[in-house]
């Protein structure tokens, strides 16, 4: 039997992984869909025409890039839809505004008028009930030094070039952004309590967890 039939997770289900960045929702997202069988939505990082130049100076990119994520992401979204769910999407829409925009907002570094113009044009779009929210968000955390060792291993070289306060900033404000999300039900996971890279086995206890969350909560709206 597979782990999608052992464990009952609906075919349909949408699963988003949230965390910090370098935190391991890249890997997490590619191991529980090939564990369940689902499909994945990735952020494209490669192909983003602002995200390089945003790294270099803040100011100047940061209103475009958000622009950019929110079209990206919502056409994603759209995809999910479209093929009825079944999907493990690697970051979801709600960190680019409760993180990202506001972040940048209040280090200064978008400008109030910017950031007003994002997060109209953001709850038009997303906070509506028209707009499908996942399933469940998987909400990865680990202590800063072991996300600062995996952002340095990874390498690329815009993290790189940022000063660790910026990756010590955004860890802090992602604790007080989970405490407080209730747009979908969250399970929290710790990254030192599994080990995919490894050990491919070590996915089956995830599996379980996520299999007795979602029961919960449809036995809850029930
Ligand atoms: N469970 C894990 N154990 C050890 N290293 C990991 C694990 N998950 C991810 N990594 C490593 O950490 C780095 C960041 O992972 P990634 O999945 O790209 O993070 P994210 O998508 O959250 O930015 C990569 O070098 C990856 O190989
Ligand atoms: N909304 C965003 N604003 C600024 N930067 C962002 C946003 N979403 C993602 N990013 C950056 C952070 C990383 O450098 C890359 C990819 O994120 P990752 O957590 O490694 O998947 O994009």
């Amino acid at each position: 039997m597979n782990l999608r039939d052992k464990y009952n997770i609906p075919k349909n289900a949408v699963i988003t992984i949230a965390g910090t960045v370098g935190v391991g929702k890249s890997t997490m997202t590619n191991a529980i869909a090939k564990a369940l069988d689902f499909k994945t939505s990735f952020e494209k990082v490669d192909s983003n025409p602002y995200l390089d130049k945003f790294y270099a100076d803040f100011e100047r990119w940061s209103f475009h890039l958000q622009i950019y994520f929110l079209a990206e992401r919502f056409k994603e979204q759209k995809k999910i839809f479209e093929y009825g769910g079944g999907f493990i999407q690697d970051r979801s829409i709600y960190e680019d505004t409760g993180i990202f925009a506001k972040m940048h907002y209040e280090k200064g570094t978008m400008s109030e008028v910017d950031y007003e113009t994002y997060t109209n044009l953001f709850d038009a779009m997303v906070m509506t009930p028209y707009f499908p929210h996942p399933d469940l968000l998987i909400y990865l955390e680990g202590s800063l030094d072991d996300i600062l060792s995996r952002i340095k291993m990874r390498g690329r070289p815009m993290e790189q070039q940022t000063p660790i306060e910026y990756w010590e900033e955004m860890h802090q404000r992602y604790e007080h952004w989970i405490n407080n999300f209730n747009a979908c039900p969250v399970l929290r996971i710790n990254i030192n309590d599994y080990d995919i890279m490894t050990n491919e086995q070590t996915v089956e206890p995830i599996i379980e967890r996520i299999g007795h969350f979602i029961e919960q909560t449809r036995l809850l709206k029930k």
